[in-house]
């Protein structure tokens, strides 16, 4: 194996970000109650995972029509888990233009210390301004490629650069539809890490659409990530993320170190987490089609209602979004595509009654 780069400390080869009170907030329809967080980072961080990230699902100044409402205020959620949390950090998420740059202030004024700023994997320009001003009030910063299976290797390392020419200190490999495989998550980060390695650390964040986060998560270490993101019991959009305690029981069998407790973790999962999802994260077939069409997880809820609503198949509409390469932000395209959808089928319908 590959030897990890050590930059954490001698004892830590790799740094867990857990991400259900985050990503899984797609899952939960944004509906987290302050009991819940509370409950949630308590378990996480009595396990010893480092770093808890908690924001709406789309990041700070995500509740909105066009994502879907908070049920408690995130700012109140994120002072919360920082009052809680009595080892780990607390992360916060933001895609420039959805959240500004008063947002990220306050996130850290309610004691966040982790911000990680997210843009689609051709368009880092846009969090330049993000990243200084984060740096400037002393956070820690995280840059987010999402959708990075849609680009090359060699274009993700040079939107790599502009992060971390910006400020960024690490940047991830966002497998936002679970579309990636091994050595294609391994070929990314190795690209990354050579271009922007003397200055930043390189993560992955994966989604487990095709069955494979775990796996993934390990190549990704390998090829030189050490920050690698997950969430208990999956707890994320589409099948969810790398499930965390999976993850560290393997990184136990392979002796890469996370300083996560296995047996806290699981029982966090099963016993705090679970409790806390509107059901399991499954790898049914509207999620397989999202990793094998290339869709953004975040995409299934808004499919599944838009699926509803037209009366047409969730799992085809979501291999269309797929096939028009929809990115983040075009949830609303799912309405047209579901029309289109819909239309298709009553021409079949009606082709058929005109030829009998
Ligand atoms: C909409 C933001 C998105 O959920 C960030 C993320 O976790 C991903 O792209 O996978
Ligand atoms: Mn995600």
């Amino acid at each position: 194996m590959t030897e990890l780069p050590r930059t954490f400390s001698d004892e830590l080869d790799v740094r867990i970000t857990d991400t259900s009170l985050r990503d899984g907030s797609h899952h939960k329809r944004h509906r987290f109650t302050a009991e819940e967080v509370r409950a949630i980072v308590t378990a996480l961080d009595g396990a010893g995972v480092p770093v808890i990230e908690v924001s709406h699902g789309d990041g700070l100044g995500g509740s909105s029509f066009t994502y879907g409402f908070s049920a408690t205020p995130e700012q109140e959620l994120i002072a919360l888990a920082a009052r809680t949390a009595r080892r780990a950090k607390i992360a916060f998420l933001v895609l420039p233009g959805v959240g500004v740059l008063d947002d990220i202030a306050a996130a850290q004024d309610g004691g966040a210390q982790v911000c990680r700023i997210a843009t689609h994997c051709t368009e880092a320009d846009v969090s330049v301004q993000h990243f200084r001003l984060a740096r400037e009030r002393g956070l820690e910063t995280v840059g987010f490629l999402m959708m990075a299976h849609s680009r090359p290797p060699e274009e993700l390392a040079a939107q790599a650069r502009i992060m971390v020419d910006a400020g960024c200190q690490c940047v991830h490999v966002v497998d936002s539809a679970g579309a990636l495989v091994l050595e294609q998550v391994a070929d990314r980060v190795a690209a990354i890490a050579a271009e922007v390695g003397a200055e930043a650390q390189v993560g992955f964040h994966g989604h487990e659409n095709l069955g494979v986060a775990v796996a993934n998560s390990v190549a990704a270490a390998r090829a030189g990530a050490v920050q690698i993101d997950g969430s208990a019991r999956r707890f994320g959009a589409g099948a969810g993320n790398t499930p965390v305690e999976a993850f560290v029981g393997v990184c136990d069998k392979l002796g890469i170190r996370t300083g996560v407790d296995f047996f806290a973790i699981a029982d966090a999962a099963e016993d705090v987490v679970r409790p806390a999802m509107p059901q399991e994260c499954l790898l049914d077939r509207a999620a397989l089609m999202m990793g094998y069409a290339g869709v953004y997880s975040s995409f299934l809820r808004h499919a599944e209602v838009q699926a509803e609503r037209y009366g047409v198949d969730a799992a085809a509409l979501l291999v269309r979004a797929g096939e028009r390469k929809l990115v983040g932000g075009q949830e609303d395209q799912l309405i047209a595509l579901a029309l289109e959808l819909r239309a298709a089928a009553e021409s079949d319908v009606d082709g058929a009654r005109s030829s009998t």
